[in-house]
């Protein structure tokens, strides 16, 4: 897969040459270039956005940089464009918009900031290219950085080849027809401060583990994530 992202703070996005993402893009399994869309702009301040039509608060981004940068993702590459952009408007990221996000060949994140992009960058980008609009959640952020941080995590490491052993995706909280969240986990020492494993974790008895986590699963979800019983599932 490839991942172009665009933004005014190229900075932001180091983390994802870390850890899980890192390790994707060292195997080759993912390509990554982050862009800064200031690249695309001609004036001497390098301006990104301009007041909002209409009135208000805040500063609205510019179509023109963004439009010259779309351009320039096309030309980069000829695989086809999904053009995911993060908005407190958007389809809330779960498991199964990850998952959706995993299966595409190419991703290009138009990160803005301020109140957001001009709405016809997203009106072009939505003829020309799949579009996707994801928020995080319903809460407030400053921009998109963050939200492209916490998609593309939870999108690659969903890609075949990128988690070593796929079997530790099956029984997460949030994987596909897995809507329990996750039994409680112990290591050694046996026991910490006073504090010992389940002994049933310590029996070897491997029914009675299974039978002791989904107990543990239902019950957690019952006290913390009621919605997750919908229908009855
Ligand atoms: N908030 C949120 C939120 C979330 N929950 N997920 N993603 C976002 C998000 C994504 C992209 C932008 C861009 Cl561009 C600007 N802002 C700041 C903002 C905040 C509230 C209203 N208008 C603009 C963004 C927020």
């Amino acid at each position: 897969m490839r991942i172009d992202v665009i933004t005014i703070f190229p900075d932001y996005l180091a983390p994802l040459s870390l850890s899980l993402v890192g390790k994707a893009i060292e195997a080759g399994i993912v390509d990554l270039a982050v862009h800064d869309l200031r690249w695309w702009t001609h004036d001497r301040h390098h301006t990104t956005d301009d007041t909002p039509y209409g009135g208000g608060a805040g500063m609205v981004m510019k179509p023109e940089p963004w439009g010259e940068a779309m351009d320039a993702m096309e030309h980069l590459n000829p695989a086809p464009m999904t053009v995911v952009v993060p908005t407190p408007t958007g389809r809330v990221l779960d498991q199964d918009l990850a998952h959706e996000l995993s299966t595409r060949e190419r991703l290009v994140f138009a990160c803005g900031r301020y109140e957001g992009i001009d709405q016809r960058v997203l009106d072009h980008c939505a003829e020309s290219y799949e579009l996707i609009e994801v928020s995080l959640g319903d809460y407030v952020l400053n921009g998109g950085e963050v939200a492209v941080l916490a998609i593309t995590e939870a999108m690659v490491r969903l890609i075949p080849g990128v988690i070593g052993n796929p079997d530790s995706l099956v029984e997460e909280s949030h994987a596909p027809g897995h809507r329990l969240l996750e039994y409680p986990n112990y290591t050694k020492p046996p026991v910490w401060r006073g504090r010992q494993v389940p002994p049933v974790l310590l029996s070897g008895n491997h029914a009675a583990i299974a039978t002791w986590r989904r107990e543990q699963a239902l019950e957690r979800t019952r006290q913390r994530r009621p919605d997750l019983f919908q229908n009855g599932s």
